[in-house]
């Protein structure tokens, strides 16, 4: 069966503070396309995670989900949970950020991946114990069996990292979320799992959405890019595009603000500009016009198919 797109229809997601409900996501609509690994860029706190996670419903249920996933004609939003769990790691595996909440500190890493690799029922159990091994060669692991044979907190930050990216690609899943996979790692390790990302996108066709600050890592894995600034996408297109033709002023400021690309960094919010009914970016935009403070700008098409929500191109 071929595998379906994921297609997100004005999600919003919002949290319940203090200070009212505090949004995310706000509204946000795209199609992941199958066949591709699309990039998720965007600032700490601009709501990838949060994106990512509501997909597979595995937010705190504090979380306030509206809009519309989804999965070719399965809706992820309201699909029955025992529907939902077949498809968690067998059709859409996640690699979450958060390493140490998704390993079990009481099982040893062993079982913790054969399981994973049986449950959908692909292998009997001698054959996914040698998958397993494979699997954490294949993430720079030189001695699996001694590896399999300890428990997560034996393990480094890096380890677990790494760890978790074999546990969500062990079912095979058409579709992988992958949230940071490279993080903390060194440029060895981080080439390594590029490495591994790239083989089974090539050899078991994967479709990925691949959240990273790393954007060196995006532009050479991706094949497009979403751009994320306060829980809404402001920008996608190629990935070449993106990095070598930002066309908003937040993409570029990102972009600079990479060591290679002179570091600079994006403003502060100018505080004269904070109350207002516009951009999101409003507040920290050099190239501000008087009318992105007053209307937020809808989606601009560019002529090589990407999309840019900014006056700049209307
Ligand atoms: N459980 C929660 N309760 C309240 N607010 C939350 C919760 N989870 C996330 N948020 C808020 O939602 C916003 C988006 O968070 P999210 O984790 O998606 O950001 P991110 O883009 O993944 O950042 P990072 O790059 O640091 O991982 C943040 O302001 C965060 O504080
Ligand atoms: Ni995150």
């Amino acid at each position: 069966m071929a595998v379906p797109n994921i297609e997100i229809r004005n999600l919003s997601v919002c949290f319940e503070t203090a200070q009212g409900p505090a949004c995310a996501v706000n509204g946000l609509s795209t199609t992941f396309r199958a066949g591709r690994i699309s990039g998720v860029i965007g600032e700490s706190g601009s709501g990838k995670s949060v994106m990512g996670m509501s997909l597979l419903r595995l937010l705190p249920n504090t979380a306030k989900v509206t809009g519309e996933c989804f999965f070719g004609a399965q809706e992820l939003l309201t699909l029955p949970l025992r529907e939902l769990r077949k498809l968690r790691g067998a059709s859409i595996g996640l690699i979450p950020q958060n390493p140490n909440a998704s390993l079990d500190p009481v099982m040893k890493i062993k079982k913790q991946i054969t399981e994973a690799i049986t449950t959908h029922g692909r292998l009997g159990k001698r054959a996914a114990e040698a998958e397993a091994a494979e699997l954490l060669r294949q993430f720079g692991f030189d001695q699996p069996q001694s590896i399999l044979g300890q428990y997560s907190f034996q393990m480094s930050g890096g380890m677990n990292q790494r760890l978790v990216s074999a546990l969500g690609l062990a079912c095979r899943p058409g579709w992988v979320i992958a949230d940071e996979p490279t993080k903390g790692l060194d440029a060895v390790l981080r080439n390594q799992v590029y490495t591994v990302l790239r083989q089974i996108y090539t050899q078991h066709h994967s479709s990925m959405i691949v959240i990273t600050h790393d954007l060196h890592l995006a532009r050479q894995l991706c094949d497009d890019i979403r751009v994320l600034y306060m829980g809404q996408l402001i920008e996608q297109d190629t990935a070449g595009e993106v990095m070598e033709r930002p066309r908003h002023p937040y993409t570029a400021g990102l972009i600079h603000s990479l060591p290679s690309r002179g570091m600079t960094p994006i403003p502060a919010p100018d505080p004269a500009r904070l109350s207002h009914r516009g951009c999101p970016f409003y507040p920290r935009c050099s190239k501000a016009m008087e009318r992105c403070g007053r209307e937020a700008p809808g989606d601009f098409e560019l002529p090589d198919g990407g999309k840019v929500r900014c006056f700049l191109y209307a």
